[in-house]
């Protein structure tokens, strides 16, 4: 596994010729390749389908998070994938996989956090499967959404002319993790340990993401969304993502990319840039896209009036070229895509 990449090892198992006559047709309007799937319901309805898994030691350790931030954070980011296509979530499958010494207690703390968030996002768990397994846990969600025909909010659809926004603050979730990782502490401590206090809001960010789910709504009936991804991997690998998907080139202005007050005070600590940190981390579960820029202030004006944030951070210009960061003094870098993959880092 270690020459292939997490993306091209998606394309690998996916892109064969028998893929292609009957996997694509049934209903199918949106495949493999956005954020989740959607395929016709009925004559005004779109099913939204997603899933996304957590695996111990890879998304989470004992000293990182409780075990009901587990539940709560493998919910979240499977609805975070129907908040980025502007969906609304219904129902949800749940499958866990556990080794046979698994104490009931801690499986019963991750259902409690996994339920606390389907209640907030009003998910209905219809089901799912439990095995045993050699090694951690791994909690696999399902997430089944809706939406109405051809609202569905697509990668590819960022146009030439259109702004660049995201709904909030990014990095906090990966300088969170580094602040668990380096304190080795039980998690059970975060709120009550002097020491790991200092940053409630990174930790927060880190164990309990907030899908954007009704900002996600109102991109869609908006009417003036056009491309829409959730920051899973970082900045840098969702813009590329939407700059692939839609051949464009997208411009983001470091100075108007939004950073919390924690995230800046902590980078400093450290000696790091928080733009590392936004740019490289994931796990931030805010949207981006773009919108045209006519309509900007608009949508803007359409959060501030729901009590939601969007900030505008760059535009889309030209042919595909890529991502590339406008620096303070106006010169232009090009931004690697990189980001958290699987099998690369
Ligand atoms: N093992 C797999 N088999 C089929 N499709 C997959 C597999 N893994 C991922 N995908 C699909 O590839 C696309 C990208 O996946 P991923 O990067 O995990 O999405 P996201 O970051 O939005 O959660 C999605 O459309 C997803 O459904
Ligand atoms: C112990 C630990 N190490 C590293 C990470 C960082 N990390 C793990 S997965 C991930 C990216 C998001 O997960 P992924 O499975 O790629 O979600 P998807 O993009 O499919 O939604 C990150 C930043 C972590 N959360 N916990
Ligand atoms: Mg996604
Ligand atoms: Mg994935
Ligand atoms: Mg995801």
């Amino acid at each position: 596994m270690s020459s292939v990449d997490e993306f091209t090892l998606i394309d690998l198992l996916n892109g064969g010729k028998q893929t292609i006559a009957f996997q694509r047709a049934g209903g199918v309007e949106t495949g493999i390749g956005d954020d989740a799937a959607v395929v016709r319901a009925s004559s005004d309805s779109r099913w939204i389908l997603t899933c996304d898994t957590m695996t111990e030691d890879i998304h989470f350790k004992r000293v990182t998070m409780r075990d009901a931030d587990v539940g709560y954070k493998a919910m979240a980011s499977a609805v975070s994938d129907i908040a980025a296509m502007g969906g609304t979530p219904r129902y949800a499958l749940v499958a866990l996989s556990m080794p046979k010494s698994t104490p009931v207690e801690r499986v019963r703390a991750m259902y409690d956090g996994l339920y606390e968030c389907a209640n907030r996002y009003r998910v209905v768990v219809t089901g799912g499967d439990t095995t045993s397994c050699i090694g951690g846990v791994t909690l696999t969600v399902t997430v089944i959404g809706e939406t109405e025909p051809d609202k569905a909010l697509l990668r590819s659809a960022a146009r030439l002319g259109d702004a660049v926004f995201i709904t909030g603050f990014t990095g906090d979730s990966a300088a969170g993790l580094e602040w668990l990782l380096g304190k080795n502490k039980p998690s059970e401590e975060w709120d009550t340990d002097p020491e790991l206090k200092r940053y409630p809001g990174l930790i927060r960010a880190h164990c309990r993401p907030e899908p954007q789910i009704e900002a996600g709504e109102l991109l869609r009936r908006s009417g003036f969304c056009h491309a829409l991804n959730d920051v899973s991997d970082g900045i840098a690998s969702e813009a590329w993502e939407i700059a692939v998907a839609s051949n464009i080139g997208i411009d983001l202005i470091e100075d108007r990319i939004p950073v919390s007050g924690e995230l800046l005070d902590y980078a400093s600590r450290q000696g790091k840039a928080s733009l590392d940190y936004m740019l490289y981390g994931g796990e931030d579960y805010q949207l981006i896209g773009t919108a045209p820029a006519e309509h900007a202030v608009e949508l803007q004006m359409q959060f501030k009036e729901a009590g939601l944030p969007l900030y505008l951070i760059g535009y889309v210009h030209g042919k595909h070229s890529g991502v590339r960061l406008v620096r303070s003094d106006g010169s232009a870098v090009p931004l690697a895509k990189r980001g958290y993959n699987h099998f690369t880092g």
